[in-house]
């Protein structure tokens, strides 16, 4: 049985007369992922394992994340899809001494998050609480150094007094996905962070990444070497691993010349493209089915060019917006 939060109501109808329908947000049998439902119909679906988000879909209830279809979903492993969040290190760091004993990109898409609660805001024509008087729900989820569900290898190796708040907020044409994270110890930390976004194309060679002109990047399947992005837009011929710092501020993924995806980055200056292409795919073990590269192509945003230094009693916070062109 599902336990909901709030009673589900019918897409378009209220069911207390002269009050706007609300999103739904509702628990699965298990505890493991909160689902929420706008009332226009657009839904998003968090694993607490990760806090990541496992599905977004359009009032139509066409998916725009790309998720293995070997993904494990029981906290055995990081979820191969979605979007996990990755923190407080990027990839691994065998010389950076607060993180080198750390699992590759960190220990909060491991780690079992708490969910903290949801807000919602309306759309009616007398109702100017959400920006652009559109629906919204946002979904608040938490992991600190005290969590129950803290990975035990940030424990064992990242000896730091913290706490995260992670939002995932929704609304029809978008998905907004945030953090905060606050040293609540007596020393400084340094962290990466970023948001590994997968998002789901229909045939990857037929995707333009826009906003990358004259951006400098390392080109990780070129042994790091430093690069400048000069032929654009970008296209997806082989495998690709790139970490950007883009000039301009939205990246826009386009399929078959028609603009699909913006996403924009709010005090994140990189932008991490990974499509694995064909061997690596076939070395990734959750990576099902094998030719799933042709369908997802990863943008993430994140703050992994250098370390953000975090001050006792201060927080790093960063979002992105991936909206629906
Ligand atoms: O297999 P993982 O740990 O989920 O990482 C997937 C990819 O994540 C990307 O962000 C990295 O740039 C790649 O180097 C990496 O291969």
């Amino acid at each position: 049985m599902v336990e909901r939060v709030n009673k589900p109501k019918p897409p378009t109808l209220s069911s207390t007369p002269g009050l706007p329908p609300q999103a739904t947000v509702t628990f699965s049998d298990d505890n493991s992922r909160v689902v929420a439902e706008l009332p226009t119909g657009e839904s998003v679906e968090v694993l607490l394992y990760g806090a990541t988000v496992i599905s977004w879909k359009d009032a139509s209830g066409n998916e725009k994340l790309w998720l293995s279809d070997a993904a494990k979903l029981d906290g055995s492993k990081a979820v191969r899809g979605g979007i996990p969040v990755v923190f407080p290190v990027f990839g691994t760091a065998p010389t950076h001494p607060q993180t080198k004993d750390l699992p590759q990109h960190g220990f909060a898409r491991t780690s079992r998050w708490e969910f903290l609660g949801k807000s919602t805001s309306e759309s009616t024509a007398d109702n100017n609480t959400s920006a652009n008087n559109e629906p919204t729900v946002k979904l608040d989820f938490g992991l600190s150094s005290g969590s129950p569900g803290l990975d035990p290898l940030a424990h064992a190796h990242w000896p730091f007094r913290f706490n995260l708040i992670y939002s995932v907020t929704l609304n029809p044409s978008s998905l907004t996905t945030s953090i905060v994270a606050t040293n609540d110890g007596a020393e400084p930390f340094e962290c990466q962070v970023l948001m590994h976004t997968y998002l789901r194309v229909n045939d990857i060679t037929a995707i333009e990444i826009h906003g990358l002109s004259n951006a400098s990047y390392t080109d990780k399947v070129d042994a790091g070497a430093a690069k400048t992005q000069t032929t654009t837009p970008l296209t997806i011929t082989g495998e690709t691993d790139r970490v950007y710092a883009p000039v301009e501020e939205a990246v826009t993924v386009a399929e078959q010349g028609r603009p699909k995806y913006r996403v924009t980055r709010d005090n994140l200056s990189n932008v991490v493209v990974w499509n694995p292409w064909t061997d690596k795919a076939q070395s990734i073990a959750d990576f099902e089915p094998k030719d799933g590269f042709k369908k997802m192509l990863c943008v993430e945003p994140g703050a992994v060019g250098s370390w953000q230094a975090v001050e006792a009693g201060d927080a790093f916070e960063g979002a992105q917006t991936i909206t629906l062109l």
